[in-house]
């Protein structure tokens, strides 16, 4: 089982000026998270690199979680921004095989895990830019509605088919639980709330809807929507390319990447305490609810995910999944 390596999480080397990488990796050396600091500017970025869809594991809800601690660490970060090596999902949201037919010892760590991802993430001192390029459903939406700002890509990006005939890319975002014949924690829920309002949440959440960029943008699910067309070379923003990672470079001329770059460099520039007490504001008191009922929800998501109708749904979605992704 790959366990994420904590005594060796970090691999550090120095770049050029102010910046640095680092990288969290699994126990069989894959880096799940690969992080870039720029000190100068008092950003960093997080890039999920999950294949094949940033889906969320146990390993990968804890890499998350060590890479933004690594970098709440550092004084001189004030904001982050949190993006895909996928171009086209920013998270497929938890790992469907953590469900199904589970291990009664790892079922309640990994739900630990995804707890403690929203607390966190939500309650992080560190301003967080979530870049979603491309799909984010379920915890993949919750990972996004848990940042201070999101940006969406419209979708107009690598359209499949060619010509005439070619199909437009539309990325969507929401919490689609119970599609799965599943339903979102409370407190997953509770954020959507929190996000778009009590009525949109409730059709939402009882819909499984997934929204397209322009209504997620309307509904406010999303901050802004970006065009990913690539712009021309003589828009590269200082600091951006030297920010990507390796496996990113390209996205440098990336509009979705520009305004995310943009929207990171303007939080750092707030008076860190008045940001962050301007924060806990809002989001104190949703964290403490779910620290009060955090052993209570672990017991109920075990007990509700082991069920056996609730079982027959995953297995049946996960076998549709595979289907669909083998016909390809
Ligand atoms: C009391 C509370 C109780 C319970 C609460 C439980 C809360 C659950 C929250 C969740 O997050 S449940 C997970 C929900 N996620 C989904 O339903 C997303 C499923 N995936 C998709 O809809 C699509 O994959 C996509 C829209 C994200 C991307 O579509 P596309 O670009 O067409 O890619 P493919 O579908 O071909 O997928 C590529 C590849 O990735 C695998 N995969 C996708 N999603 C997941 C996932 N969530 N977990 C694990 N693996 C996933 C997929 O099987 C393909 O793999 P191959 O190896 O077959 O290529």
């Amino acid at each position: 089982m790959n366990t994420v390596i904590r005594s060796q999480l970090l691999r550090f080397s120095v770049g050029r000026g102010q910046q640095f990488r680092f990288s969290t990796a699994a126990a069989n050396g894959n880096d799940l998270v690969i992080g870039t600091v720029d000190e100068t500017l008092g950003i960093a970025m997080l890039t999920m690199n999950r294949p094949p869809a940033n889906s969320l594991s146990l390993e990968m809800n804890e890499a998350i979680c060590t890479s933004l601690k690594t970098m709440e660490s550092n004084p001189k970060i004030q904001s982050v921004i949190l993006s895909s090596s996928n171009p086209k999902i920013f998270s497929a949201g938890l790992d469907v095989s953590e469900l199904v037919s589970p291990h009664p010892d790892r079922l309640p760590k990994f739900w630990n895990s995804l707890q403690q991802l929203y607390l966190d993430l939500y309650g992080s001192r560190l301003a967080v830019v979530a870049a979603i390029q491309g799909h984010a459903p379920a915890a993949g939406c919750f990972l996004a509605m848990a940042c201070d700002y999101r940006i969406m890509s419209s979708g107009d990006i690598g359209g499949e088919g060619g010509g005439d005939m070619k199909k437009r890319f539309v990325p969507t975002i929401g919490l689609n639980e119970t599609q799965l014949g599943i339903a979102a924690p409370p407190w997953m829920g509770q954020l959507l709330v929190r996000t778009i309002g009590f009525r949109q949440a409730e059709l939402a959440l009882a819909m499984g809807t997934l929204f397209p960029p322009d209504r997620a943008l309307s509904i406010g699910l999303v901050d802004a929507i970006e065009s990913e067309q690539h712009g021309a070379e003589s828009t590269i923003i200082e600091g951006l390319s030297e920010l990507l990672p390796s496996i990113s470079k390209d996205q440098a001329s990336n509009p979705l990447m520009q305004k995310a770059f943009k929207q990171a460099t303007t939080f750092a520039k707030i008076p860190p305490h008045a940001r962050v007490a301007s924060k806990l504001v809002t989001r104190q008191s949703h964290i403490h609810d779910m620290i009060a009922t955090r052993d209570e929800d672990t017991a109920h998501f075990c007990g509700f995910v082991t069920q056996e109708a609730v079982q027959k749904n995953l297995i049946a979605y996960v076998e549709a999944m595979k289907s669909k992704s083998k016909k390809k």
